[in-house]
């Protein structure tokens, strides 16, 4: 591993990357993308969650600090204007964004950072980071996304509708990210995620 060095003011967020390595795990709500980041952090308790910001209210069980930060709109438009994410959209009537400075301390001390992030944001991260690893997963079908977002019944019908209208969108920019994984059976779409990240 590279030794960790003082981020120093002159170098760019691009060339921190070269320091750690940033992977992006996208796809439309519901296909199990936080599903298998957590067996995934289960397995390899090394790698950098970023926990993202976000003005949604909590789902029962979900933790401050642990799950995302929760704060107002306000505040998050206060952090917007500060520079502070490294990344943010607007998604389903929320805000969420990933916190610039912690993730680029991880990046900078050699972690391999995992963002777990919508479309827009991923487009984001792809320009400013060139070099992040940016993978797509994709649903067996429309029809087991539509079960799963309903299976999981944390969505009120109308969070369910607009999540499914924005899956379609966001399912034909598949291919504008490096590797694209169907998350049909669980263990095998959770190993094909380690084989592209530790091969
Ligand atoms: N391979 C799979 N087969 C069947 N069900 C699955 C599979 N992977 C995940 N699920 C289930 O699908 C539901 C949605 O998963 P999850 O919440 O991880 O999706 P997500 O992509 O993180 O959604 P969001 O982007 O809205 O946070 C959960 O109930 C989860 O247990
Ligand atoms: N652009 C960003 N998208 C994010 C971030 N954190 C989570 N997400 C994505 O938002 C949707 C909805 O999440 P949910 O928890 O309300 O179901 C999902 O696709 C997440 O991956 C972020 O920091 N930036």
């Amino acid at each position: 591993m590279m030794p960790a060095l003082p981020i120093q003011s002159s170098a760019t967020t691009e060339e921190c990357l070269h320091l750690g390595r940033l992977i992006v795990l996208t796809g439309p709500s519901g296909v199990g993308k936080g599903t298998l980041m957590r067996s995934l952090l289960e397995r390899h308790p090394e790698l950098y969650y970023s926990v993202s910001v976000t003005t949604r209210s909590p789902r029962p069980g979900e933790i401050d600090g642990k799950n995302y930060y929760f704060i107002s709109r306000s505040k998050f438009e206060q952090l917007v204007a500060e520079g502070e994410f490294l990344e943010w959209a607007e998604f389903a009537g929320n805000y969420y964004g990933t916190p610039r400075e912690a993730v680029l301390n991880q990046i900078h001390s050699g972690k391999l950072v995992v963002l777990e992030i919508e479309l827009e944001g991923a487009r984001q991260i792809r320009a400013s980071f060139p070099s992040a690893l940016s993978i797509f997963i994709l649903p067996p079908s429309f029809d087991e996304l539509e079960k799963r977002i309903r299976f999981r019944a944390q969505d009120s019908e109308e969070a369910i509708a607009r999540r499914l209208l924005r899956a379609q969108e966001e399912i034909q920019a598949a291919d504008e990210f490096d590797i694209q994984i169907v998350n049909d059976d669980f263990e095998t779409a959770l190993n094909d995620i380690e084989m592209v990240l530790f091969k």
